[in-house]
């Protein structure tokens, strides 16, 4: 999703670590796997903490790379991995229109291929995911937030200019 994103699904670290372990207890019952193939940057995180809990020691990446902040362009593969993904575990942190996904799917077609979040147009992509937003949702990871002053709601509401 891009500039039409209309509502925001924000996901602390807490949140995620819980989520990339739902994913995992899932996962453990189509292993075992050789390895994973984490999607750079966004699978790295999750490919950790699943890594983790399925006793993975062999993590490989590609490198893929579509979105300048909440908009989509091209997408640049700017590293792959050979083979055809046999016993491979593919991990993303997430299908939003299913472009990524069809791209490595493409590279490493016997691969299974997991994310924490979906979007229904990118769902038909993965194998296993844990938790679907709506397709005009933008997720909002911890790696590119931080905590700020928020208005009080009767001041939001008024569109009163409060400085913090
Ligand atoms: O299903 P799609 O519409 O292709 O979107 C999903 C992809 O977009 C994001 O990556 P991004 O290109 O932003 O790079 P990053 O992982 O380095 O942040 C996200 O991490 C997924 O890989
Ligand atoms: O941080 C992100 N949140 C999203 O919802 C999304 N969709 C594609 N790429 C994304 N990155
Ligand atoms: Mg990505």
């Amino acid at each position: 999703m891009s500039e039409t994103s209309r509502r925001y699904y924000p996901v602390s670290w807490e949140q995620l670590h819980r989520d990339a372990k739902a994913l995992a207890w899932r996962l453990a019952e189509s292993g075992p796997f050789k390895g994973i193939v984490a999607i750079t940057r966004g699978g790295l995180v999750p490919a950790h903490i699943i890594a983790r809990e399925l006793d993975i020691r062999v993590i490989d990446t590609i490198c893929i790379s579509s979105y300048d902040e909440e908009t989509q362009g091209d997408a640049s593969v700017l590293k792959s991995v050979g083979g055809d993904g046999t016993g491979w575990l593919i991990i993303d942190d997430l299908v939003d229109t299913g472009k990524t996904g069809r791209i490595v799917r493409e590279m490493l077609p016997k691969a299974h291929f997991a994310t924490v979040y979906a979007k229904p147009a990118g769902r038909p992509v993965v194998d296993t995911f844990v938790t679907e937003v709506s397709q005009d949702t933008w997720i909002l990871f911890p790696w590119d937030t931080e905590p700020q002053y928020a208005k009080p709601i009767a001041k939001a509401r008024a569109g009163e200019t409060v400085v913090p």
